[in-house]
This record gives C-alpha cells, structure tokens and sequence, in this order.
C-alpha cells in the first residue's frame, strides 16, 4: 500500500486509538498459561498480537474470538502446553519472539520460531545467553542470534541474571523462564523497562518481589485466569499528541489511554518541550493507571531527550523526532542506540526520510540532533523501511508538509496499529 499524506492545517475530534500492544500480547501469554478462563476486551488486533495468539493455537491453547478485540483464552495452565506441529511464525514481532523463547525453554517438548525478513536480522543473542545459563538449549544462525531458532525444552535452573541492556523484552522472557525454574529467578536491569509484564503476572496471582531495578519471581506458580481490559496504547496514541500538537489549528481529545508511567516517558518529555495537553479523568484498571488527554496545538521548546527515560518512550523517538522539527531551538535525542536494533534501524531511517522531506538532522551513533523550527517542504515520496512506526511518523509529518507526500510499503502500519488511516481521516 501507498500512503498519500495531503497537508492539513486543522485537526479536530475526539478518537480512541487501538489497544496496547504489550498488554494484548502479555494477556495472551498468561491467559493460556493460567488456570481457567481469560476474558480480554480491548485486544489489540494488529497482526503483531495476532501472531502471539496464533502460536499459542498451535500449542493446543483455544481461543474464541481471535480477530476480535474481545477473545476467550481457555488456559491449559504452566504445563499444559503442547508441541507445535508446525513452525511459530511470529511476523514482524519482537516481543512475540523473545517472551514466546522465554516460555518454550522450559516445555517438554520441541519447537521452531522464525519470524519475517526484519524479525531474521534482530538479535537474540540478548535472551538465549541468559536464557542458556538457565539450561535452556536453544539453536540458530549466528551461533544461535538470529530466527530460525530451534528451542528443544528442559527443566531450568533458577539464576540472578544482570542485563546489560534496559529492555522490558530481555527481563520479561527471563521472569517468564523462571515459572518454569525452582526457587527463585531474578532480573536486574540498569534502568527500569516497561512493567507490563510484572503488573499482569501479579494480577494473575503470581508473588513478585520488586525492589527498584530488581525483579524477582518464584517458580511453578499457579495462574489464575483474569478479565483483562486493555487500555489504549499511548505508543498509538503519540502519533496523534504530535500531530495535534504541531498543527497549527488542533484540539483533540484521546480516549481511555494507559498512562503506565514505566511508558508514558512521552509525556514527561512533552512537558518539557511546553506542549498543552491535559490529562482527564485519570482511573486504574486491572492495575494499570489509564486517563483521557486532551490536547491542542502548541509552540514547542526543544529538550534533551537521554538517560533514564529512554526506555520509557523508546517506541515514540521516531514521531518526538518529527515534533523536534517544529520545537524552537536544538533538540537532542541521545543514549537510544537500541533504536538501531528495531524493525529497522530507526536512527538511520528517520535521518534519512526527514533530510529527504528537506529537514536538517545530524545522525549521532546514540541518536540525532534537531534545530527548530523548521519547514517541511515534502513533494516526495518516502520509505517505510517496512516499519510501522517510521511510516506513521512520516505521515504525521505530511499532514504539515508545503507539499503533498507518498510513503511506500505502508502495509506494515498493520502490526500495531490497523485503523490508523480511518482515524487520521476522521480527525
Ligand atoms: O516488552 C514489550 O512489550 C516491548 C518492549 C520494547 O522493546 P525492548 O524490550 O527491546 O526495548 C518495545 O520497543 C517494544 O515495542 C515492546
Ligand atoms: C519495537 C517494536 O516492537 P517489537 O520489538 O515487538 O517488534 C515496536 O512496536 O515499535
């Protein structure tokens, strides 16, 4: 698909964006892993979630409802998981990959996981090393890096795993691998990751002990099935802040969004750069903090965007890149190399697609520096490096281009957010 973005300088509307792609894919995972039913409303149906889902139908996991955003999980509970008969092909998911070998390493049985031509390059070395000191036995390319891998299951033995890298993926598959352990497994990360999936396993009745940078859960746990509402995803959501934001007439109002503050970095960043928004209505639900935000056009300040709040918005440096284009004086993005390691390498795409839309950016090995504000002239036709996030980002930047704009290979917007398009046109 091909995307023609035409500038537009009012938005208007009041829009709820898709479910959260961390949360579906962690309701499925420990739905099918509990005891009992696990009724999901608000499922994000972006085929990232659907290929969680569908691994876990061919380990002999029901699930009614797969499509929809409202799906049964009957749970088969810890050990109740059954060899696939065919490979888990898991699309363009990185989170799907690296939880999905945290839980295979302690089945009984064999598996195969592979992913698209994106998912083949990204490292796995990051889970199946600690994941090997655990005694799991995992193959691949690369000297075990890189999908296709081959995981032949075994009983784990409990470990303290220090990650070198703040990722909610890498702390995620090792708490996962430890339901399986005896005694106690623990992960220290150097700055805290989303928290998803320490917040679902304990609604699921799972005992954890967090202290700061550490997480520990003990083994062989029971799962209770769970109602789970999903809320809005405010990595969806940020395109749509930005857009507002940067347009010269918006105010527009985003529904029901989960404002879990190990993720909503944005915000923190948003208010720095001055922006006006405001947050209605705040509530929790099913442990985690949701609210509305309402937000209108603003005359943005640069920031520095580093350290410890990285991790908290790592999906939202491409489309901050875009708002950093209109933000008064020199923005900064540093301490993001892990942007390199995404479905593409999103440092070097978004340089590259801003200096074709005719903005200056200096590319750092971390990052990009960003002077402001300035003109998107547009009148061209961008890539999609068949990453979602970069082709959303790119759009949003069309709608305030001088001239009309093309984003090539759009299709992958599909993974984690499948109505964008209807809703940038409703707004
Ligand atoms: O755990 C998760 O659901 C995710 C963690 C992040 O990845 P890393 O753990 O690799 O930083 C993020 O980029 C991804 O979109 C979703
Ligand atoms: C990096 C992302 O996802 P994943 O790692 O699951 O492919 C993303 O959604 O931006």
């Amino acid at each position: 698909m091909e995307l023609k973005i035409k500038p537009k300088d009012k938005l208007q509307g009041t829009i709820k964006v898709p479910g959260d792609k961390s949360i579906s894919h962690r309701s499925v995972m420990l739905g099918a892993l509990a005891e009992g039913k696990t009724e999901v409303t608000g499922f994000l149906t972006g085929e990232d979630c659907l290929n969680t889902a569908r691994a876990f139908q061919k380990m002999g996991v029901e699930i009614e409802g797969l499509g929809s955003e409202e799906m049964v999980i009957h749970g088969v509970g810890l050990n109740g998981l059954q060899e696939p008969e065919s490979i888990l092909d898991l699309g363009n998911s990185g989170t799907s990959m690296r939880l999905m070998l945290g839980i295979l390493a302690g089945q009984d049985f064999y598996a195969v996981v592979t992913g698209d031509e994106s998912l083949s390059k990204r490292p796995m070395a990051r889970v199946v090393e600690p994941l090997g000191d655990m005694g799991a036995e995992i193959y691949g390319r690369d000297g075990g890096n890189l999908a296709p891998l081959t995981v032949i299951g075994q009983n784990l033995t409990n470990q303290e795993y220090q990650s070198p890298v703040a990722s909610a993926q890498v702390k995620s598959c090792i708490l996962l691998a430890g339901l399986y352990a005896d005694g106690t497994t623990t992960v220290i990360e150097p700055a805290k990751s989303r928290d998803h999936t320490e917040r679902m396993l304990e609604y699921f009745g799972t005992e954890l002990n967090i202290d700061g940078l550490e997480v520990s859960v003990i083994g062989q746990p029971k799962l209770k099935g769970q109602k789970v509402v999903v809320p809005s995803d405010i990595s969806s959501a940020s395109f749509f802040l930005v857009a507002a934001l940067i347009n010269q007439q918006a105010e527009l109002i985003l529904e029901d969004v989960g404002l879990n503050p190990t993720r909503a970095g944005i915000l923190e960043v948003l208010t720095a750069m001055e922006a006006d928004y405001e947050l209605l209505d705040k509530r929790l639900e099913n442990q985690e903090p949701i609210a509305d935000i309402k937000v209108n056009s603003s005359n943005l300040q640069a920031t520095t965007i580093g350290g410890a709040v990285i991790p908290k918005l790592i999906d939202e440096l491409p489309i901050l890149a875009v708002a950093a284009t209109q933000a008064e004086g020199e923005t900064v993005i540093k301490d993001a190399e892990e942007l390199r390691v995404k479905e593409t390498d999103r440092i070097s795409a978004m340089v590259t697609e801003l200096r074709r839309l005719g903005v200056e950016v200096e590319e750092r090995e971390d990052g990009m520096v960003i002077p402001g504000p300035q003109s998107i002239k547009g009148g061209c036709s961008c890539r999609s490096y068949d990453d979602h996030r970069i082709a959303m980002s790119l759009a949003v930047a069309g709608l305030i281009a001088q001239e009309e704009i093309e984003i090539t290979n759009a299709d992958c917007i599909k993974t984690s957010f499948p109505n964008f398009v209807e809703l940038l046109k409703d707004i």
